[in-house]
This record gives C-alpha cells, structure tokens and sequence, in this order.
C-alpha cells in the first residue's frame, strides 16, 4: 500500500455517502471493513453537494448529518465529521481525503466504497490525486458487481459484507408510500424521520 501504511499509525476507515437516510447497509459494510482491516476508528462523513446527485432534491444537510450521528452514536469505534458539509459547494473526495489527512497526521486513511460507487469512481473528480490519498476498499453490495474500474493495483482492495439490499432511494419510498423502515434503518432514525417528517410528499 505504498506509503500510506506505517508502523505506529492510525488505521482510519472512511465512510463517505449521502446518508439520506443512513441504514443498515452502510453501518454493516463499515463494522465489517473495520473488523478485517483492523481500523482503529471508521469516521462517516455525509456529503455537502453531492454533486453527481444533482438530478434529485437531497434533504438538508443538517438532517442527514444529525441522522448519522443518531445512527453511529453507539459505536466506540464509528465518529462523524461535518467537514464536507462546513466547506461547503459540491463535495469532491480529493477534497475530504486532503482534509482528513491534515487533521490526522499520524494516520493511514481506507476509503470505503460500495461497489455501485466503485464502479464509477473514474468519473470523479482529479482521480490521479484521489489515489494517492487513500487505500480504497470496495465492498460488496446486492445487485452489483464488486470490480476494479481501472485503480492501481495496489490502491484497492475487495471486501464480502454481508448482503443487505437496502438503498437510500428504497428507504425514502418507503417512508413516501407509507410503508415501514423499520430494521431497515436504526430505530433512531425511523423516529427522526418522522419526527422531521421527512421523505413525505407532505412533508
Ligand atoms: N446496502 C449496501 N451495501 C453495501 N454498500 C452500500 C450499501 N448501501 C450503500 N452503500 C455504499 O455506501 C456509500 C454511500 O451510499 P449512499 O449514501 O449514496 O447510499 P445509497 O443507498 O446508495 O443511496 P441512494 O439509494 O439514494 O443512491 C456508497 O459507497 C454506497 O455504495
Ligand atoms: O469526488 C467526487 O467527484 C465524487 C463524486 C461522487 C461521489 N463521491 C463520493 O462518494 C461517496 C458516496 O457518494 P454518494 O453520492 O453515492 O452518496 C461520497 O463520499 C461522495 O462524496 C465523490
């Protein structure tokens, strides 16, 4: 892995996604890659702009952040950041990961990715530095395919999680038609998002 890894140095996981609403899927697919790569911490961090989801109205920021510190408060190892959400303008991970790596100096940093994010990574933003950043870890994700798009060989790494077919979107139709999230999202979160009432058409 390059230079990113050394003796001593923090094993930072990084869970980037929009978060709206956080659910299972992603809390497995971090418990999972902090437990096989031995990761000392695994911060989430929701999305300002995302800006490859600009098709769609994305709930406040302030809504999906609070969601997954409800989601993540729990877990020792599990922390948030608001970084990409304080910097403002569209989120760029070149942006996250140079942060991260400001604010942990003495840290080897994982980025972890579900394989529908994998396979589009090469349409993200100055891909070459991206690389250099981070180890990338591409999980597998129901309906899928776990593969490398074309990163260096030595920047990534496959990891099976358990199969949860869960999705944000699915969530948030749920929640719309009036059908039930729980189990599918930490009871915490079904009772913000009603609370907020959110994802309702007369929400
Ligand atoms: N069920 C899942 N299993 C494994 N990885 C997942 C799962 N759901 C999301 N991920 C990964 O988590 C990261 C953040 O995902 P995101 O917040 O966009 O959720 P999503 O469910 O894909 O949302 P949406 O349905 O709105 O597109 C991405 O890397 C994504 O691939
Ligand atoms: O850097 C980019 O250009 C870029 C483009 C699309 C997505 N990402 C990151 O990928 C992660 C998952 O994003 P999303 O849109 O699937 O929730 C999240 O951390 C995003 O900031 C990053």
């Amino acid at each position: 892995m390059g230079e990113q890894t050394g003796p001593g140095k923090r094993r930072l996981g990084v869970m980037g996604g929009t978060f709206d609403p956080i659910h299972h899927g992603h809390l497995v697919a971090a418990s999972e890659v902090a437990s096989q790569f031995h990761l000392d911490e695994v911060v989430f961090v929701p999305t300002g702009q995302p800006w490859q989801k600009s098709h769609r109205a994305v709930s406040a920021a302030e809504d999906r952040y609070l969601m997954t510190v409800i989601a993540t408060a729990s877990n020792p190892q599990f922390s948030v950041s608001r970084i990409d959400i304080d910097r403002g303008g569209p989120t760029y991970t070149t942006d996250t990961l140079r942060d991260l790596r400001r604010l942990n100096e003495n840290a080897d940093l994982f980025f972890i990715t579900g394989a529908d994010a994998l396979a589009q990574i090469l349409t993200w933003r100055d891909t070459d530095e991206l690389f250099s950043l981070a180890h990338f870890i591409g999980v597998t994700r129901p309906g899928h395919i776990l593969a490398n798009p074309g990163l260096p060989e030595d920047r990534v790494s496959f990891v099976e999680v358990p199969a949860l077919a869960i999705s944000s979107s699915d969530c948030r139709a749920r929640v719309a038609q009036g059908d039930p999230v729980w189990y599918l999202v930490p009871d915490g979160v079904v009772r913000y998002i009603d609370k907020r009432k959110l994802y309702r058409h007369d929400g």
